[in-house]
């Protein structure tokens, strides 16, 4: 199969072509219906912990299907669902070409604009997040529906006001500014579904334990507007929108909240 992508030739559904795992039972996203999940106060007992630190001049690039920030600082976190720590190895972002679309999970079959996602791999068991990237318990990834509203997000402002200097695909610059992940999460990381799954583009490797965040952060159309003017490929090509992947069932998976 030619390079797999969203479009109607090579997106989600002709994935399990070249990567028969996409028909795995523990497959990402998933629809999150919280009266299906299942209050479990383990995950209060050893609440989620974050320690993130600055990264001096963090790399942000266009991998062509979505836009990426790689992180070289120690950054971890702990706890909740997870044993050992987690090394957070870059984020990137899910968007649509409409506010009604975007989201990788949806919450009661809403689809949010957007889902941004801090990808971490399971440091106190593997190496590298190349060694763990295909192991059960290899990765983390915190997913964040972003929503709406009249004012920018600050944090996230640093990356969409220089979008442009990556707008191609391989472009990256270095973020000039200190910059700590930090500040993408939302006010309240206490309130989070947790489950089984994968990532949500091929490999698709069942790797991953997800903590999707019950509180979105909040963003402005204009920098909605930035992210889907980054470019799947050089100059003239299609912009980079709808970049998500349809949530699949969760099958016999338990879907676990850190809150009632
Ligand atoms: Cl840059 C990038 C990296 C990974 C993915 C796929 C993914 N897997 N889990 N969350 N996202 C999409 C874009
Ligand atoms: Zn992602």
């Amino acid at each position: 199969m030619a390079t797999w992508g969203y479009g109607n030739d090579n997106g989600p559904a002709t994935w399990v072509k070249s990567f028969p795992v996409a028909a795995g039972t523990r497959q990402s996203p998933i629809d999150i219906v919280p009266t299906a999940a299942k209050c479990d106060t383990k995950l209060t007992e050893n609440p989620l912990t974050v320690n993130y630190s600055p990264e001096p001049a963090m790399e942000l690039c266009n991998p062509g299907l979505s836009v990426k920030a790689n992180i070289k600082s120690k950054s971890v976190i702990k706890g909740g669902p997870l044993e050992g720590e987690y090394k957070l190895e870059q984020f990137h972002l899910h968007w649509g070409s409409a506010d009604k679309q975007g989201s990788e999970h949806t919450l009661n079959g809403k689809m949010f604009p957007a889902e941004l996602h801090l990808v971490h791999y399971n440091a106190t068991k593997y190496s590298s997040f190349g060694e763990a990237v295909d192991k059960p318990d290899g990765l983390a990834v915190f997913g964040i529906f972003l929503k709406i509203s009249d004012k920018p997000h600050q944090g996230l402002k640093s990356l969409t006001d220089v979008l442009s200097e990556v707008q191609y695909k391989d472009k990256s610059i270095n973020i000039k500014q200190e910059y700590n992940p930090v500040c993408l999460l939302p006010d309240n990381i206490n309130k989070y579904w947790t489950y089984l799954g994968s990532l949500t583009t091929p490999p698709l490797c069942e790797s991953v334990t997800w903590i999707v965040f019950e509180e979105p952060i909040e963003v402005s159309e204009d920098q909605m507007k930035a992210f889907r003017a980054l470019c799947c490929g050089e100059c003239g090509s299609a912009p980079i929108v709808d970049n998500y992947r349809p949530p699949l069932p969760l099958g016999n998976r338990q879907l676990r909240a850190s809150f009632q």
